[in-house]
């Protein structure tokens, strides 16, 4: 029974780690090295700067290149078991990672005289199927990444436009020097070549530059290259439509297009490396591998109508340098290229994380391969589609630790990637190519004419030749042979008349079924070039897409961004809400509290007043049956005694009993006298007694009614001290306790001219409640009376 672990067993079998070396570059100063070497296989770094005395981080390759390694010992190592896949159907993947002169592009292409790993790939593979290869044409791309088989006399006419063409690109081929003399080939070969297959090798060369992809094999368009769409082929391999793929049958043609593509190449300035270059750039080898060879007629190897292909693809990656902008004072388009540069490095990280991830818990994240046209072109490969070699160089000086540091890394973290151990690709029945020339056989093999079939002919008449026949019967049957003979030439000519007719009509139809092709075909070229203007509008609209998608992808971030600010602030200000509500409701109850407060208040004052008017009225009521007893009192009549005027001198008894004629005290007057009223029940009840008016200490108040006449009299009030009524300013001078006197004064003239004064005077006494009120207890009346006038009564009274 097959448990989870033997199956896991059998899955790690079947999977097989991403192989990382590491090549070391040679330093002028061996002594200013970050890197140590501890075995073939592990090294560490560290800095000058760094003095802790942490442990050192070990990082393992599968095997580290010194300074002193060969370009060969690399090859031979790192390249020579990918191209033994290639040439076996299987697809192999090798890309240099490193930071910018670090030795990538001299560990992969190399220096005229001492190769690298690519021109050492094209020659191995040349001399291994020098003589194995089909002839040129025979096989030719269907421009869908796959391969067809064209009719030999396709094949022939192909070449010959080839050695037509060919005469004009010498020039070219001179210009770019001596391709063969530039690599030296050291004769080394494959050892498992299947010898019962043809080979054909295909060419193409690829550059990824600001995550667009371009094709720098094609001439089509001389100024600036057209972009390129990836796509995916009908076996799920992606590659780059629209790509020139050219067939080469020797080492030199495979130079010739690597150095015309090198020429369109974009090479761009930094500070760390004049020829540093700032795009990817992807060599790719592709063999097609045809089993089952026959012969043909003339004894030449031909391919068999059910034949199958193998097709082995090897990519030669030379990344672009993996440095920090700072570090190469990189700025404005350079530094667009940087951050593209190093974005879709980190998509290359990333990918190989989340791959690592995967495998290592068995989780289904999703592969961000799409994120990066890098990434996505090497989809397959990390998904089994072929083997994975990365070669990581470094520059071992102090100056690039910190970049050597993150190189490491990755390095690392890569070695942990397994990709499915690659079969073979399924191998494919060769898909014959229409012929070009309708009426044209693909094999060179010859027509014969057939001849009519014997049986529709007389029969021959038995004819021997017996030496005892007689001469007769000889003849006869000799004659009925000719006969019989004769009829047969007649009826095969006959026959051959009707073929031939039947073949000139075929013929007839042949040229009209040519010309509609030639029709069609003019109209397939016109859909093609419809097609092709589609297919470019389309790319356009893609990119716009993409670029709009992400556009979109930024807006909606923004958008949940201010959504979640929109949010946050709601909910402030739903509290803010609450808070003034529950204020408003607090108020609205205190206020109604306040409200019934102040109502009870009122109810009690209205209570209070009622009580008190209902009190003061009883009081009034009292004060006024007192004041009319007091009235009742003052105008019963009593008789003062007479006065005496000496002349015309009035004469004022002082010492003269109260009880005179006492008149009813005046209305009250207005200020002190109201004050007392409204105090009446607080009024201090004092003995009516008699006062002199001639005290001396007292502050007379005095109070006149009307501005008196000048009396001029004798007899006049002695009042030395007065203050008048009118002079008070304050209700404090009313109640001023140094004024104790009060007198009212009025003057009245009879009908004979006659005038009469009235003193009312009074005591004034304080209150209880603060005032004053006064208590009138005299009456003085002073009349003057003309000598000569009818003598009435001259008196005080
Ligand atoms: N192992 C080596 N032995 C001798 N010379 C080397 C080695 N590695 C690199 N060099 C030299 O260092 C220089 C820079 O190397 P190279 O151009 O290969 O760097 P690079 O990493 O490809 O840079 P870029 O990222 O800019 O393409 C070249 O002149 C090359 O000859």
């Amino acid at each position: 029974m097959e448990t989870p672990r033997s199956r896991e067993n059998s899955m790690d079998r079947s999977r097989e780690s991403v192989h990382v070396f590491c090549r070391l570059k040679p330093l002028e100063n061996e002594t200013e090295t970050s890197i140590k070497l501890l075995s073939p296989t592990t090294l560490t770094i560290r800095s000058t700067a760094d003095k802790s005395t942490k442990r050192d981080v070990h990082y393992i390759f599968n095997h580290i290149f010194t300074s002193y390694s060969s370009q060969k010992e690399i090859f031979d190592h790192v390249a020579l078991p990918l191209l033994e896949g290639v040439i076996n159907g299987k697809n192999g993947l090798l890309f240099t990672y490193g930071v910018t002169g670090s030795g990538k592009t001299y560990t992969l292409t190399g220096e005229p005289n001492n190769p690298g790993i690519m021109p050492r790939c094209i020659d191995t593979l040349f001399n291994t199927i020098a003589n194995f290869q089909t002839q040129k044409y025979v096989i030719k791309s269907d421009k869908m990444n796959g391969f067809e088989i064209q009719s030999e006399s396709d094949a022939v006419e192909d070449r010959f436009r080839e050695t037509r063409t060919n005469k004009i690109s010498k020039t070219n081929r001179r210009a770019m020097g001596d391709c063969k003399s530039y690599y030296t080939n050291d004769g080394s070969r494959l050892t498992n070549l299947n010898e019962n297959s043809l080979y054909c090798v295909f060419i193409s060369y690829i550059e990824i530059y600001n995550n667009i992809v371009f094709d720098l094999l094609d001439e089509s368009t001389s100024t600036r290259p057209e972009s390129k769409i990836l796509r995916e082929d009908s076996q799920k391999n992606m590659y780059v439509n629209g790509s020139v793929e050219l067939e080469v049958k020797s080492a030199a043609e495979a130079y010739e297009l690597f150095f015309k593509g090198q020429k369109r190449k974009r090479m761009a300035y930094t500070a760390l490396n004049a020829e540093s270059s700032r795009s990817h750039s992807i060599f790719n080898i592709r063999i097609v591998q045809i089993e089952q060879v026959a012969q043909n007629s003339h004894g030449q190897a031909a391919v068999p109508e059910n034949n199958i292909m193998r097709v082995g693809q090897l990519s030669l990656v030379d990344l672009a340098g993996s440095e920090r902008c700072s570090r190469t004072q990189t700025t404005g388009l350079r530094l667009k290229e940087a951050s593209i540069i190093n974005n879709s490095l980190m998509t290359l990280r990333i990918c190989l994380e989340t791959l690592r991830e995967n495998q290592q818990t068995g989780n289904n994240k999703l592969v961000p391969y799409r994120d990066s046209r890098l990434t996505l072109l090497f989809k397959n490969y990390f998904e089994g589609g072929g083997q994975v070699r990365m070669v990581v160089c470094i520059n071992p000086s102090l100056r690039d630790y910190e970049e050597n540091l993150q190189v490491l890394k990755f390095a690392e973290m890569t070695k942990d990637v397994k990709v499915i151990n690659p079969e073979p690709r399924t191998p494919y029945n060769i898909r014959r190519a229409k012929t070009k020339t309708p009426g044209v056989t693909r094999t060179p093999a010859t027509m014969k004419r057939s001849r009519p079939a014997s049986f529709l002919l007389p029969k021959l008449p038995i004819f021997t030749t017996d030496a005892n026949k007689s001469v007769k019967r000889f003849l006869d049957e000799t004659s009925n042979l000719l006969k019989v003979l004769n009829l047969r030439k007649e009826k095969s000519l006959g026959f051959n008349s009707i073929v031939r007719e039947k073949e000139n009509h075929f013929r007839k139809r042949l040229v009209d079924i040519n010309q509609q092709m030639l029709v069609s075909q003019s109209e397939a070229q016109s859909i093609k070039a419809l097609l092709k203007k589609e297919k470019r509008k389309n790319y356009n609209l893609e990119t716009k897409l993409a670029d709009v998608e992400a556009n979109q992808k930024d807006l909606e971030m923004q958008i949940s961004n201010f959504e979640e600010v929109i949010k946050k602030q709601q909910l402030k200000i739903d509290e803010k809400d609450m808070k003034i509500n529950q204020n408003l409701l607090e108020k609205e109850k205190t206020k109604q509290k306040q409200a019934l407060k102040a109502e009870r208040i009122a109810q009690e004052l209205e209570a209070k007043h009622r009580q008190q008017r209902a009190h003061l009225q009883a009081e009034m009521d009292a004060q006024d049956m007192k004041l009319k007893k007091v009235k009742e009192l003052l105008d019963s009549e009593v008789p003062m005694s007479p006065l005496q005027i000496p002349g015309s001198m009035a004469t004022i008894d002082f010492d003269a009993p109260m009880t005179t004629k006492r008149e009813s005290p005046p209305a009250q007057s207005e200020g002190v006298i109201n004050e007392s009223t409204s105090h009446r029940r607080n009024m201090i009840r004092t003995p009516l007694r008699h006062r002199r008016s001639r005290s001396t200490g007292d502050v007379w108040l005095e109070h006149n009614s009307i501005k008196p006449v000048p009396l001029g009299t004798v007899l006049q009030p002695s009042m030395k001290k007065r203050k008048s009524v009118s002079k008070l300013k304050k209700a404090d001078d009313v109640t001023n306790p140094k004024q104790t006197k009060y007198c009212l004064i009025t003057q009245e003239q009879d009908d004979e001219g006659e005038l009469e004064t009235k003193v009312y005077k009074g005591d004034i006494l304080p209150t209880c409640g603060g005032g004053a009120q006064v208590v009138f207890n005299d009456v003085e009346r002073l009349r003057q009376e003309s000598p000569t006038g009818t003598p009435t009564s001259g008196y005080r009274q």
